[in-house]
């Protein structure tokens, strides 16, 4: 039979209710801290060109016959020391971030969360919002700094995923709030809580952010920039005059040269130069994560103490502290102006 628009039932599946939907989206992680279930993740998320920027027929042959023969086991038990008995934290805490955005933004919206890589697929998510009846969505990279390898990526995956529909909704994209003030004070306010909570005074307050290639910053991809405001804001706005701030780049991948300087360099010449007492902080995560909770809280310690440091913290991330989450609404609420009420 040929559906007319007089023939077409009320409830048909295809007719839309005008729902808000947010779509929080992350990185993504391994399904279990085991090298098979890391083999999945990593072969899937250094197969985005977007994130490796060599040629496939150069790159897939060192992906596939070295670094995912070596690596997946190695990472996995970096995963097995931070997992926790919900799974890994950043899966953990993104979604206690949308459930707490849902009870935040209220009934007018439907909030949902999506990784870029592994389970909760943005294709999947972006439809199970169409099939809740949303026409509108607000599209959510949790990336405070944008970069091709993060941000760039998500708004392709789900620019994929819109290209197979026949009925699009209506999409728009949260923008990088790398200096946006409710960050900026968000941050200040909950790391200044933090560390007066210490047991020792920091000398230094290191600001680690992931690195990227090198090559990224002189190709134009904005990261660098938005670290380096990102650091500079939040260093007046904390306004410690006792407590030396420096910005460094974390998680070096591979042989070429990365930004710097490089974490595990700066807690090496920080400790060899006398600084005993160091926190650490990683504002460019909205989540704590493998990155932060083993390769800085675990190895970074060890790295500082092998350097002759004696104290050493390491920050939570923003998660789902109160200063956290009310900036999360601040800016979702902005970009939903005109979609929903307040
Ligand atoms: C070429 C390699 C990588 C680039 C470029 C890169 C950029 C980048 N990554 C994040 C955020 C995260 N990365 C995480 C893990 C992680 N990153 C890489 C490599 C690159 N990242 C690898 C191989 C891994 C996996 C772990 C490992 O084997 O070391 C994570 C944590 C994921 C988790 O499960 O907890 C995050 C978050 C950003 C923000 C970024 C560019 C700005
Ligand atoms: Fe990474
Ligand atoms: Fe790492």
């Amino acid at each position: 039979m040929t559906l007319t628009p007089q023939s077409l039932p009320q409830d048909h599946p295809s007719v839309r209710s005008g729902r808000v939907g947010v779509l929080v989206v992350n990185l993504g992680t391994p399904d279990a801290p085991e090298a098979g279930a890391v083999k999945r993740y990593l072969a899937e998320f250094l197969s985005d060109r977007r994130v490796v920027e060599i040629p496939p027929i150069a790159w897939q042959p060192i992906l596939r016959g070295i670094i995912l023969n070596t690596r997946p086991k190695k990472s996995a038990h970096a995963y097995a020391q931070v997992w926790t008995d919900e799974g890994s934290p950043l899966a953990v805490i993104t979604r206690q971030q949308a459930e707490a955005m849902q009870v935040q933004l209220g009934d007018g919206v439907l909030v949902d969360y999506a990784m870029r890589y592994g389970a909760r697929p943005i294709p999947e998510r972006l439809q199970a919002l169409l099939d809740a009846g949303c026409e509108r969505i607000l599209l959510a990279p949790l990336y405070p700094q944008y970069s091709g390898a993060t941000t760039a990526t998500v708004v392709d995956k789900a620019g994929e995923a819109l290209g197979k529909m026949r009925w699009q909704p209506s999409l728009r994209v949260l923008p990088p709030y790398h200096d946006d003030p409710a960050y900026i004070g968000a941050l200040a306010q909950d790391l200044t809580r933090q560390v007066d909570a210490l047991e020792f005074a920091p000398e230094l307050l290191l600001l680690s952010f992931h690195g990227m290639p090198q090559r990224t910053l002189e190709l134009g991809d904005p990261y660098h920039c938005h670290c380096r405001k990102t650091a500079r804001l939040l260093e007046t706005a904390m306004a410690r005059p006792g407590l030396r701030f420096r910005t460094t780049f974390q998680s070096r991948f591979g042989r070429a040269k990365w930004l710097e300087p490089a974490t595990d360099t700066v807690l090496a010449e920080e400790g060899a130069n006398g600084t005993r007492r160091i926190a650490i902080a990683a504002p460019g995560f909205s989540a704590d994560c493998l990155e932060t909770l083993e390769e800085l809280a675990i190895q970074g310690r060890e790295q500082f103490a092998a350097a002759g440091g004696e104290q050493f913290a390491a920050l939570s991330c923003l998660n789902t502290s109160p200063d956290g989450l009310d900036m999360l609404e601040t800016i979702l609420r902005r970009e939903l102006s005109g979609w929903i009420n307040g």
